[in-house]
């Protein structure tokens, strides 16, 4: 194959799984700084605090002295709680339309994006950035934001952190921890499940803010059904099944469509983001006939989808190491999706494919999901730079795993599973790298998982060890990129997409090093595109009918090189 990305693959098997997108504040390098690329707390803060703490840089027991500009204000913190559709982020989000400046700090990119169109929409001009968009709007006083991009050291009148819950996420909760220490907002709109209030008050008992508690209740009905689906001849319009693996979803979409009535859209995570909200869009769209969506768990947080029922297909699902019944709040959040207050279908429902399955959906919809019980937390690269100068060593994977054996924590907090980044530090270790450019490629959203992708990061971070440049020309050929004709080729396309995703998110860190942003922007855009006309012509193929509006896809890759 012509992408040498193809022909040198890895092995999976030496690589655990990926986190995902930017697990840490992104950093920049020091030739080329960019304003949007924000930085953890200073270092000669962190110095000072050290030389007072005798020089203890592993002591992590008190996270909020890292974030001195949110301690200097003595924030007013809203924790918006309740079930699911229950209005908490519309409330915030009320809040934000009306202050003069502020930032949405969301989990997902397809969030971000949904409250970015909605702030602009409504004449407020707001900014979309994400680890690799910058979608900036002329006198934007406003931003919409993954978590990770959250500055900590710009002041707001107002911000907004939806779904803390994710506090607690093994790979990525330590972002949030930093978003709720850090942020410096006179008000501080904090959204999600009740079960992370009592960590949320204790972490904040130490920081000076005064806090104030909203319950909320579901706006809506949602009704669990005491029949299961059975047949797949029972999906009807606004159905959405639910299931685990990239494999079941095409295996579902397919027996649904071989029905002959009904077309699925489908959402999954590691279809590309803009692939993902056009999927969304079509089964949201009424005038489309793609009235069914087979999705995975990449829809249970926050979208408000046009879903009338929730088919579980299955209620257990791998989670990296091995397979495990889901778990309370991961239940609720999936079948809270079905009937969004506003939409198509006010009263949702929720069942599931097989009968043996509907005792753990009942008991887990009828429980209460168990309180959180400590926050995720990374060391700075400021900390770890000390340590390393300290312990006269560069070796990232040894200043990483020494500090974290050393770390010492208060009870409420865990240190973030960094196997990930610890696979990627021994891999850069072995370049002529400084720490922190080995720190940026071990902190990329690279899916080390993926042969593919694990090769774009090494081809990457070797051709930047050589020669301080990094070409996309030299690892990627664009004649590489076409129409998908299998799920195999689907399957390498994504990876594709993944591979011209890390160059755009090395781009806007490295700018100078990587300085062919636009080209893989444009390829990727080009990507999704093949992407979703594979999905739609697979639509087609198995149904037989659908006109779903569309322009043709020369015409398409056509207006995109125009544009770029
Ligand atoms: N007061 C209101 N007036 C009109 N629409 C509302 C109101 N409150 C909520 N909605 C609408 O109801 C839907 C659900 O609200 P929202 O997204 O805020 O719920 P949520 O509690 O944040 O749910 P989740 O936990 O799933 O994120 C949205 O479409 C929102 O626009
Ligand atoms: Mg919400």
């Amino acid at each position: 194959m012509a992408c040498s990305l193809l022909r040198q693959r890895l092995s999976s098997s030496s690589f655990v799984p990926a986190l995902v997108e930017t697990i840490v504040s992104p950093t920049h390098c020091k030739k080329n700084l960019n304003p949007h690329l924000y930085f953890w707390s200073g270092i000669r803060f962190i110095s000072s605090h050290c030389s007072s703490a005798k020089l203890n840089l592993t002591d992590l027991t008190c996270p909020h002295t890292w974030y001195p500009n949110a301690r200097r204000k003595r924030r007013s913190i809203f924790l918006h709680v309740g079930p699911t559709n229950s209005g908490k982020t519309y409330t915030a989000l009320k809040r934000l339309e009306t202050s003069s400046s502020g930032i949405y700090c969301g989990p997902l990119r397809l969030l971000a994006w949904e409250v970015a169109q909605r702030l602009n929409k409504a004449n407020i001009p707001c900014n979309l950035i994400t680890g690799q968009e910058r979608d900036e709007i002329n006198g934007a006083r406003h931003s919409s934001l993954t978590v990770e991009m959250a500055d900590v050291t710009t002041e707001y009148e107002c911000a907004v952190i939806d779904e803390i819950q994710m506090v607690g996420c093994k790979t990525r909760g330590f972002s949030f921890t930093r978003a709720l220490l850090g942020i410096c907002s006179d008000e501080l709109h904090v959204c999600g499940d009740p079960a992370a209030v009592p960590l949320i008050q204790r972490m904040l008992e130490v920081t000076g803010d005064v806090v104030k508690v909203q319950y909320y209740d579901r706006l809506s009905p949602l009704i669990p059904l005491h029949y299961s689906l059975g047949s797949f001849s029972n999906i009807k319009t606004g159905d959405c099944v639910v299931t685990f693996s990239r494999r079941e979803i095409y295996r579902l979409k397919k027996k649904v469509e071989n029905g002959g009535k009904h077309l699925c859209s489908v959402v999954y995570g590691s279809l590309p983001p803009e692939t993902r909200t056009k999927q969304a869009s079509m089964f949201n769209d009424e005038t489309s006939e793609f009235d069914v969506l087979v999705a995975s768990d990449a829809i249970g947080m926050g979208l408000n989808l046009n879903i009338s029922r929730i088919v579980f297909s299955t209620l257990r699902k791998f989670d990296g190491a091995y397979t495990r019944d889901l778990t309370i709040p991961e239940v609720k959040q999936i079948a809270g999706r079905a009937g969004r207050y506003g939409s198509k279908f006010p009263i949702g429902e929720v069942t599931c494919l097989n009968a043996e399955d509907l005792p753990l959906l009942h008991s887990s919809l009828e429980s209460s999901s168990p309180d959180l019980e400590q926050a995720g937390l990374f060391p700075t690269f400021d900390l770890l730079s000390l340590y390393s100068r300290h312990h006269s060593t560069s070796n990232f994977y040894l200043v990483l795993e020494q500090f974290l054996e050393k770390a010492k924590l208060s009870p409420d907090y865990f240190i973030a599973d960094c196997d990930h980044v610890l696979k990627v530090g021994a891999i850069v270790d072995k370049l002529p790298l400084g720490l922190r450019e080995k720190y940026l490629f071990c902190i990329s959203p690279v899916d080390i998982d993926d042969d593919i992708s694990a090769q774009g990061l090494i081809q990457f971070a070797e051709n930047y060890a050589k020669k301080g440049l990094v070409r996309l020309h030299e690892i990627f050929t664009p004649e590489t990129v076409v129409l998908p004709k299998s799920d195999g080729s689907l399957k390498e396309l994504e990876s594709i997409h993944k591979v011209l995703d890390l160059y755009v998110w090395l781009s806007f860190r490295m700018e100078e090093s990587f300085p062919d942003r636009e080209l893989a922007s444009s390829q990727k855009a080009i990507c999704s595109l093949l992407i979703e006309e594979f999905l739609e012509r697979l639509g087609w193929q198995r149904g037989g009918k659908a006109s779903y509006k569309r322009i043709p896809l020369n015409l398409q890759r056509e207006h995109l090189l125009c544009n770029n």
